[in-house]
């Protein structure tokens, strides 16, 4: 198995192109894993680690049959035994403008030569954030380990965050690297825990366990470190079993008051769809179609 608390039983692999993450789906539950894999640097991840992640994210967006993502990281090190959901960037590979791609990596990168000529270093893990924030089904955070810098934003952007009781470390290290996650990385942490607790967060760059990130709020439950991935498939079976349209409106309005105009957008959109599943919109769009007048008679204004 991937990594030493994963029961190879409760899971089998997504076929794919993956070098730095890897992916499974539950075989009796509607949800995947998608895990960093790269222990022996905390799971910090590289830019074609990004790539790979957000393929594999989005393609879980896109299945009917995946109600939950759990996102974790693999472990323990084979150097030193430590554990990580991740490190954040890999600073061995940061340029002038962000994350190169270099050495084996390049391989992944887009070949195009006016893709190549555009490319700026790459800080594309907020991509995927807004992939996570946007995709209409809850992505849940197992952090078995290290939440560092770029790492620890993920687990903010998350809708739930599972903590490894023993492992579980909670860590902003942006300032110490000169880097900083201006966006969900601290402004929606702040909505979590409050803005003095976040600015401490950033600016002190103090270590939190699971339980203080569970009292604090930015954690929802601290779990012994074994029972981790047993519990978190334990949530999204929950979740799972759960409306399908519920849940996805409910993540959609959570975001909407800390989202302005996009986070209306993106609710007032499954809305829209809702309406469009109903007989009084389809006699709008049969009458156009028709070439004659419309006749909402039959429905009522409802209060
Ligand atoms: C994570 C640690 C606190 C762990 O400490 P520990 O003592 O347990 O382990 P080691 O330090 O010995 O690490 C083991 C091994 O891993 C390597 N490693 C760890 N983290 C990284 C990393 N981020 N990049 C590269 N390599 C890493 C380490 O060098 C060791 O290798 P050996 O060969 O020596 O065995 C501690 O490791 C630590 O503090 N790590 C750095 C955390 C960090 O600063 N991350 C970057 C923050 S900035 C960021 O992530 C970021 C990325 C973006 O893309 C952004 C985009 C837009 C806005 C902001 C962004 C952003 O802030």
């Amino acid at each position: 198995m991937a990594s030493e608390i994963m029961d190879p039983d409760r899971w089998e692999e997504v076929t794919g192109e993956f070098e730095d993450v890897t992916y499974h789906r539950a075989v009796d539950v509607p949800a995947v894993r998608i895990a960093f894999d790269r222990p022996a640097v905390r799971n910090a991840f590289r830019p074609g680690t990004v790539d790979e992640l957000y393929a594999a994210l989005d393609h879980a967006r896109k299945r009917a049959d995946v109600g939950c993502v759990l996102l974790t990281g693999n472990g323990p090190s084979p150097k030193d035994g430590g554990w990580a959901f991740c490190a954040g960037g890999d600073q061995s590979v940061r340029g002038g403008s962000g994350y190169e791609y270099r050495g084996d990596d390049e391989a992944a990168a887009d070949d195009d030569p006016a893709v190549r000529e555009a490319r700026a270093g790459r800080l594309h893990i907020l991509e995927v954030q807004r992939l996570i924030r946007f995709m209409p089904k809850p992505v849940v955070a197992v952090v078995p380990g290290w939440a560092v810098g770029g790492g620890h934003s993920l687990h903010v952007v998350c809708d739930l965050t599972l903590a490894s009781e023993e492992h579980a470390k909670f860590l902003q290290t942006d300032p110490d690297v000169a880097s900083f996650d201006g966006g969900f990385g601290s402004a929606y942490l702040a909505r979590q825990i409050g803005q003095k607790r976040a600015r401490e967060v950033f600016f002190r760059g103090k270590t939190y366990s699971a339980a203080e990130a569970v009292d604090m709020g930015m954690a929802n439950e601290a779990i012994p470190h074994a029972d981790l991935e047993t519990v978190a498939l334990e949530w999204a079976d929950e979740i799972t079993k759960k409306s399908p349209t519920a849940i996805r409106m409910l993540k959609f309005a959570f975001n909407m008051a800390d989202d302005g105009m996009v986070g209306q957008q993106v609710f007032a959109g499954e809305a829209t769809r809702l309406g469009y599943m109903t007989e009084e919109a389809q006699e709008g769009r049969d009458a156009f179609l028709e070439k004659r007048e419309p006749d909402f008679s039959a429905f009522p204004w409802h209060y």
